[in-house]
C-alpha cells in the first residue's frame, strides 16, 4: 500500500465508523475493517471520500461510513456492497435454478465435458462452486469416478442439494456444503475446480470474484479450471425490429405525431444494455471479435478492476492534462479493456453492438479435445441469449467502412456486483466523413 502519509490539514475532519470491511482494490484507496475509525478530510465525490486510519490516507467508499454517533436507522447507505441477501435470497428460490436446468445447451456442455473426462477424474477431488441444485456435482458422481466431490453452495437451496444428493445416491461421493466458498474451510485442496460462474456479458454479477479466490486458496499447483478460459465477443450490429418497436413507434401511432418523446424513449430504452435479445446472425455486419479474453489461471481478482489512480488522487498542480489523461488510461486493467477494428461487410444500419461469451474447457488428458460452451447468435440458444447496446442514432454503413475503437468493463467500485461497459468508435467510410462517437452503458448501478 503506498499511500501517501498524511501532511496538510484540511478543513476539521469529521469522524466516521466503518459499517462493514473494505480491501483497497488500488494503490490509492485505503483498506478497513468494520468498525474501524476514519478521519474524513475531504468528500472529493459522492462515492469516493479522502480519509485517514492511522495514520495512513487514500480514498474510501462513501457508502461504507457512517458519522460517528449517528443512529443505525439514520442512514440509507447500510446496504451490503455485493447485496448478498438480495443474491442468494433469489438462488434460494427454485426460478433461476430452473432456468438454467432449462438451458439444455449450458446444462448439456457441462455433462459433456465430465462424460469426455470420466476416466481422468477416476479418484480426483473435485469442488463445484456455487452448486445450486448439485447437478453438475451429480454428473460427476454418475458419469465418473472421483473420491469426492465438494458441492459448495451460499444460498438456502443447500439444504435441498442434500436432498437430492441422497435422493440420486450420490452421497457416497457428494458433500454438500453450505457457505461461500471464498470462506469455507475444506479438509483438503482439491483437483478440479468446476463452477458455472459466467453472467450477463460474462462477467456481470462478479461471481467469478468468488471462483478466483476459491482456485488461490483451495486448487492444488497443477489443478484444473473448469472454465479453463472465457472470452467477451463483440460485433456492430443492425436491431431494426428493436429500433422499429422503442423509437421509430412514436412517429405516427394513430395517425398522431408523437415525436416529442423520443428523447424520453432513448433515455429509457437505450440508456442501459438489453438483456436476453436474441440477434439474428443476418444482423452482424461482419464477423465478430473476441474483445476481453480470460485466463482463468492467471487473471486476479485485481485485474477485474479498473482503477484510474489519478481520479482518485488529488491531481498535483503540476501535472499537464496530457500527461494525466496519459498516466490514467496506464491504470487501465488489460483484461478489462479491449481494442477492436472491424470492416463491415454489407450495407445496412448501424444501430449498436451485441455481445456474448463463450467458456472453453481444457481436457485432463494431454491432447485431447477442448470443450466450449458458446453464447453467441451461431450456437444453440441459451439461456443468456446475447446482450444489446444501442446507440443514441442509428448511422448508416457501407461495405468496406471500418469500425475500430475499444471497449472498457469499468467494475462499479462500490456495488461490487455491478460494472459499466464504455464503447468508443470511429466509423472510417469511403462514401461519408468519419464519425466517432463513445458511450457508456450502466449494468446497473
Ligand atoms: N452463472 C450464474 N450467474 N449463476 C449460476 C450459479 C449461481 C449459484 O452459485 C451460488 N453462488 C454464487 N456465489 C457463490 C459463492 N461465493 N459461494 C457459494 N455459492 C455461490 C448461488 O447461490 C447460485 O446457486
Amino acid at each position: 500500500m503506498q499511500t501517501e502519509k498524511v501532511e496538510e490539514e484540511d478543513d476539521a475532519p469529521e469522524e466516521y465508523v466503518a459499517l462493514c470491511d473494505f480491501t483497497a482494490s488500488g494503490s490509492e484507496q485505503l483498506s478497513f475493517i468494520t468498525g474501524d475509525k476514519l478521519l474524513v478530510h475531504n468528500k472529493s465525490s459522492a462515492d469516493w471520500w479522502w480519509a485517514e486510519l492511522q495514520g495512513v490516507i487514500g480514498y474510501v467508499p462513501a457508502s461504507y461510513l457512517r458519522l460517528d454517533g449517528a443512529e443505525e436507522g439514520d442512514d440509507a447507505s447500510l446496504e451490503d456492497p455485493w447485496q448478498d441477501d438480495e443474491y442468494f435470497g433469489s438462488y434460494g428460490t427454485l426460478r433461476l435454478h430452473l432456468e438454467m436446468l432449462s438451458d439444455r445447451s449450458r446444462t448439456e456442455t457441462y455433462r459433456q465435458v465430465i462424460v469426455s473426462n470420466s476416466a481422468s477424474l477416476r479418484d480426483k477431488v473435485v469442488m463445484d462452486l456455487g452448486c445450486g441444485t448439485g447437478i453438475i456435482s451429480m454428473f460427476c458422481a454418475q458419469l465418473a469416478k472421483p473420491s469426492m466431490v465438494y458441492a459448495v453452495e451460499a444460498s438456502s437451496m443447500a439444504e435441498h442439494t442434500r436432498q437430492l444428493v441422497k435422493q440420486n445416491g450420490c452421497e457416497e461421493v457428494v458433500t454438500v456444503l453450505q457457505g461461500r466458498a471464498e470462506e469455507l474451510e475444506l479438509p483438503e485442496q482439491v483437483d478440479i475446480l468446476v463452477s458455472e460462474w459466467m453472467g450477463n456479458c460474462l462477467l456481470f454479477e462478479f461471481m467469478v470474484e468468488s471462483v478466483l479466490l476459491a482456485r488461490d486458496r483451495w486448487l492444488r499447483d497443477g489443478g484444473v479450471m473448469w472454465p479453463s478460459s472465457a472470452a467477451l465477443a463483440l460485433v456492430p450490429c443492425q436491431a431494426d425490429s428493436y429500433y422499429t418497436e422503442t423509437m421509430a413507434f412514436w412517429e405516427r401511432p394513430y395517425g398522431l405525431d408523437f415525436t416529442p418523446l423520443q428523447p424520453l424513449a432513448q433515455q429509457e430504452f437505450f440508456t442501459k444494455p438489453k438483456f436476453s435479445h436474441l440477434i439474428d446472425p443476418e444482423d452482424c455486419l461482419c464477423a465478430p471479435c473476441d474483445v476481453i479474453c480470460l485466463n482463468m489461471y492467471t487473471v486476479q481478482v485485481r485485474d477485474l478492476e479498473v482503477s484510474n489512480g489519478l481520479l482518485y488522487y488529488k491531481r498535483p498542480q503540476f501535472l499537464s492534462v496530457y500527461l494525466l489523461i496519459l498516466m490514467e488510461h496506464s491504470f487501465i486493467s488489460q483484461e478489462m479493456t479491449g481494442e477492436f477494428q472491424f470492416c463491415v461487410e454489407k450495407p445496412g444500419i448501424f444501430h449498436g453492438f451485441t455481445a456474448w461469451f463463450t467458456v472453453q474447457f481444457e481436457s485432463l488428458e494431454m491432447g485431447g479435445a477442448t470443450v466450449e460452451l458458446n453464447t453467441g447468435p451461431n450456437s444453440d440458444p441459451t439461456h443468456w441469449k446475447q446482450t444489446l447496446f444501442m446507440l443514441d442514432r442509428p448511422i448508416q454503413v457501407y461495405a468496406g467502412d471500418s469500425i475500430h475503437g475499444n471497449i472498457v468493463l469499468r467494475r462499479n467500485p462500490v456495488w461490487r456486483r455491478h460494472m459499466t461497459v464504455a464503447l468508443h468508435w470511429t466509423i472510417n467510410s469511403n462514401t461519408d466523413d468519419s464519425q466517432a462517437g463513445t458511450k457508456s452503458f450502466p449494468m446497473w448501478r
